[in-house]
């Protein structure tokens, strides 16, 4: 049986993935904060799949126990064949000047230090195994930067140069590496963006049609499903309706 880890799986695309690569018949290693989504989510897809799920209740931010808890898992468990750094957010959209330190901190401790830690730990069980698959989560943010969006901006631009490295690195042990980029998604990512704001996050969609996560999610099953001389190294998605990264945030 394959495993995928997923971190960030208790909401939207980290979710959506959970739920594909279950129905696909991987067991699953699911990374995130909240215990009891994570609980709730975990016995659904073992419920609704009839696979296993191991639950890491981590803050990917806290490499001592993060590495712990992925270390400790039975041996076999170890031998992951795909790995989605998912886990990540945005907090704010002001300019530079009115930006505020600590989320700027969160931002990069998250989506730039929190994807290096789970890659350190889980591409040495790949070398180990001399295969598996990386999947790293950037964004239209990595490509093109936005009014306001500047350290987000600067942490998905991270995460692109992140994978390329990756990618050589990784590629004498067999190891695929890929970055899938989306455009705007619906999920709960402008809620945390505008800290629990649902009016100002709905507006962010509002006059056009986002992507949902099941759209990522079954990109990226394209982008894991390639045959073994197949590596997707990049892949941007858009909504029909954005051309842009430039997020109209309506007040
Ligand atoms: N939505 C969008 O428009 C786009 C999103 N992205 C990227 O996609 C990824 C997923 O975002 P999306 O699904 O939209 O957003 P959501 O907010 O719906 O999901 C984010 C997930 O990450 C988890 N997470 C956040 N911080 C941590 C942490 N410190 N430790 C562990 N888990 C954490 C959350 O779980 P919990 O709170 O339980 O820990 C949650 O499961 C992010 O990297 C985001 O930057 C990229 C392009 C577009
Ligand atoms: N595409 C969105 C999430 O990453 C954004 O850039 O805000």
């Amino acid at each position: 049986m394959k495993t995928a880890l997923i971190t960030g799986a208790t909401s939207g695309i980290g979710a959506a993935c959970a739920h594909l690569f279950a129905a696909q018949g991987y067991r699953l290693i699911l990374v995130a904060r909240r215990a009891e989504l994570l609980a709730e989510r975990a016995r659904h897809l073992e419920d609704k799949y009839g696979i296993e799920v191991k639950k890491i209740v981590q803050d990917i931010r806290d490499f001592e126990n993060l590495s712990y808890a992925l270390e400790t898992l039975p041996a076999e468990w170890k031998k992951v064949d795909v790995l989605i750094n998912n886990a990540g957010l945005s907090q704010g959209l002001d300019p530079i000047h009115k930006g505020s330190i600590s989320d700027w901190d969160t931002m990069i401790d998250t989506n730039i230090k929190g994807l290096l830690y789970s890659t350190k730990i889980v591409s040495n069980w790949m070398v180990a195994e001399k295969r598996g698959h990386i999947i790293n989560i950037g964004s239209i943010a990595g490509k093109e930067v936005y009014p306001n969006g500047n350290v987000y901006c600067a942490t998905k631009h991270a995460v692109d140069a992140l994978n390329k490295s990756m990618r050589i690195d990784l590629l004498p042990y067999g190891i695929k590496v890929s970055a899938i980029h989306p455009g705007m998604v619906e999920t709960e990512f402008s809620k945390v963006r505008f800290k629990g704001d649902e009016n100002r996050a709905k507006k962010v969609y509002d006059g056009l049609e986002p992507l949902i996560a099941d759209d990522i999610a079954e990109a990226i099953w394209f982008i894991v499903s390639r045959p073994p001389h197949v590596n997707i190294n990049d892949m941007l998605i858009m909504p029909t309706a954005q051309a842009t990264g430039t997020i109209i945030d309506r007040k």
